[in-house]
């Protein structure tokens, strides 16, 4: 029975469409990021999966189970674990009362000495929350999140605001509780984040899944080439070229992205011999889903 089963969600905030038909499913032990710039929905996503915001359409099930809100069904709790942002805890409990607070929701969860432990905030256990740093909150609410000892993770942006060794921590934690048999829903703006821990990568965009696969798989979709030159040609004649991705102009000069630039190019040089100022360039990854969550989502689902 797959921890979490999503299909066609949708969700709107008045006209502001949110979700448009997402589709998402994820079995134990695997780990999918959601990668998203700001405002892709990803945050939305979440809250809805967990009940927490009210979908317009669409079906979740969770551990087979329809999904009704959280809140109603005790059993189901107590497999989820999340991920809750800064804001949601009390800045003045300590560190330890924090933990104590939510070992108690759970039957059969860590005490509130090993959530202290897993958060690495031993020498802190009597500081009060609103005194941590923001890398030490984002750690304790990491262990918070581990509380019931869940079988489904769900991490917003769980990194953010984290130096580069704390992220690489609980990039490793990640991995452990995927060893485990832990499935985990991860949100991130960070293609790298993705790339360490995913064994799947949805990349949400204006509310739509515009790309999805495991990350050799996304990266190779990404993997194209930028051709710019000056031609004759139109844009619709250009468009029509082999492995063309998308074609745009500035005055006269074209930009072409092409998923296989030698085959591109020997196709214009055929259709047009006039062709000047021909470059051939690669485009870094980064660049490359930058582009991809730049293009309008129906555009990028035409040309898929
Ligand atoms: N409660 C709400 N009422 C109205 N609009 C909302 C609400 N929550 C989110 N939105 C809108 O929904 C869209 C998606 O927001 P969401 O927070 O899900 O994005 P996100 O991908 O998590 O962004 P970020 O990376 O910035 O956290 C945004 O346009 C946001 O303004």
């Amino acid at each position: 029975m797959l921890p979490l089963d999503v299909q066609r969600l949708t969700k709107a905030y008045g006209s502001n469409t949110v979700l448009a038909g997402v589709d998402i499913s994820l079995a134990a032990g695997e780990v999918l990021c959601v990668l998203g710039p700001n405002g892709a929905g990803k945050t939305t996503l979440i809250l809805t999966l967990l009940g927490l915001v009210k979908a317009d359409s669409g079906e979740i099930r969770l551990f087979g189970n329809q999904q009704q809100g959280i809140t109603r069904s005790q059993a189901l709790r107590q497999q989820l674990g999340v991920m809750m942002q800064i804001g949601s805890l009390s800045a003045n409990l300590s560190v330890y009362e924090q933990c104590d607070l939510f070992s108690s929701y759970y039957a059969h969860g860590y005490s509130a000495a090993e959530l202290v432990q897993l958060a690495g905030l031993e020498s802190h256990a009597i500081q009060r929350f609103g005194n941590l740093s923001g890398g030490q909150k984002q750690r304790l609410l990491f262990a918070l999140a581990l509380a019931g000892k869940p079988k489904l993770l769900f991490l917003d942006e769980p990194t953010l605001g984290m130096d580069v060794e704390a992220r690489q921590a609980l990039w490793q934690q990640v991995k452990q509780l995927r060893q485990q048999g832990v499935a985990v829903v991860l949100t991130t703006h960070y293609l790298e984040e993705a790339e360490q821990l995913a064994d799947s990568i949805a990349v949400l965009h204006q509310g739509r899944i515009v790309a999805k696969g495991s990350p050799e798989e996304l990266k190779a979709l990404m993997q194209y080439k930028v051709v710019r030159c000056r031609s004759r040609l139109t844009d619709a004649e250009l468009a029509l070229l082999p492995a063309v991705l998308q074609v745009s102009r500035k005055q006269q000069q074209i930009t072409l992205h092409s998923r296989h630039a030698e085959q591109t190019v020997r196709a214009l040089l055929d259709a047009d011999q006039q062709v000047t100022d021909l470059e051939v360039r690669p485009v870094a990854l980064e660049q490359a889903f930058l582009h991809l969550t730049q293009t309008p989502a129906t555009q990028q689902e035409q040309a898929a």
